[in-house]
């Protein structure tokens, strides 16, 4: 499996998620501008992989002799709400002094860990999905996507999937298709496929409906910043879903490796929301229709059943009626 975000012979390499799923094709992007663009327009995006092309962009100045830290600046505010991109940034510049060499050996060392960390915090979440949830084989919802393509390798809360997949314990995964940029309809749907996983999409508005019609065991979420307070900042929608999964008493996890964790944030108030363009929106609108276009929301700690990274699994106050406790 290739690694969505990599460096070879002195460039960043990504797998183009804009043309997926109907064309699989690497973009080389050679210079700091190239990499910004890529990360605006969602060629490499989700929290993982946004820290990895943080920690290369800064590597891509230092090798080609550019102003580090004003390229560094440019990177770490190429999309506002991931965490996961200035700590990318900051932990490959703090190797600056040592040379270029160094901030490339830190920055492919992050790349390297990744798919470690991702793996263990979705072998932990496996674990509270076992736990919580006495149905087998078991009906899984997704938002948007956390899987191998949001990460270097693996993913995060599709990374919970492909546990259970390997042990023959899912039925299948409800994909919601992630208005407006349709990143499960086209990403988590082509992953699945891959992985011989079994998936239905539905619009993200059948979510409550599913619920309600007993189709879904446990949803499971990534995200892009989690504040001190344990709030959730994800993909639009994600806030809904918790709403619903609470009023239906599905557990609702989520998964990410604790570079996602922001303590310098006290509360989900706290975290910057991007807005996107209205563009996104309006292809069958009235001419001159304004939008509301946040590409993410706020999950309130206390409707999460838990916050789940390698270091650990955090209790949030959502319990299912009726559910066992795990351990
Ligand atoms: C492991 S990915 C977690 C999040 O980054 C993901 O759920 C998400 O919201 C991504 O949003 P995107 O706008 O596609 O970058």
């Amino acid at each position: 499996m290739h690694r969505t975000i990599d460096w070879v012979d002195g460039a960043v390499v990504v797998i183009d998620q804009t043309a997926l799923p109907a064309e699989f094709r690497l973009l080389e992007l050679r210079t700091v501008g190239e990499l910004v663009d890529a990360v605006r327009r969602l060629a490499v995006r989700g929290a993982p992989a946004l820290g990895a092309a943080g920690a290369l962009g800064v590597a891509l100045s230092a090798h080609q002799g550019g102003d580090v830290r004003k390229d560094a600046e440019l990177l770490a505010t190429a999309r506002p709400t991931a965490v996961n991109l200035a700590w990318g940034v900051e932990r490959a510049l703090a190797k600056l002094d040592q040379g270029k060499d160094a901030v490339l050996a830190e920055a492919l060392a992050l790349l390297a860990e990744d798919e470690e960390l991702n793996k263990t915090a979705s072998r932990h979440a496996a674990e509270i999905v076992l736990a919580e949830c006495p149905r087998r084989p078991l009906r899984l919802l997704s938002h948007c996507n956390a899987g191998r393509l949001a990460t270097v390798g693996w993913g995060s809360a599709l990374g919970v999937v492909w546990h259970l997949h390997e042990r023959g314990l899912v039925e299948e995964v409800l994909v919601d298709e992630t208005r407006p940029l349709l990143q499960g309809a086209r990403l988590t749907a082509w992953e699945l496929a891959q992985a011989n996983v079994p998936y239905r999409v539905q619009p993200d508005s059948a979510a409550a409906a599913a619920m309600a019609r007993g189709m879904v065991d446990c949803v499971l979420v990534g995200a892009d910043r989690i504040a001190a307070n344990g709030d959730v900042a994800n993909k639009i929608g994600t806030y809904g879903l918790a709403i619903a999964a609470k009023h239906h008493g599905v557990p609702f996890v989520v998964v990410a490796p604790s570079s996602t964790v922001d303590n310098r944030v006290a509360d989900g108030a706290g975290v910057t929301i991007e807005e996107r363009d209205a563009g996104e929106l309006t292809e069958h609108t009235p001419e001159g229709a304004r939008a509301f276009n946040p590409a993410f929301d706020v999950t309130p700690f206390a409707l999460i059943t838990a916050v789940v990274t390698e270091e650990g699994i955090f209790r949030g106050a959502a319990r299912s009626p009726g559910h066992r406790r795990s351990p």
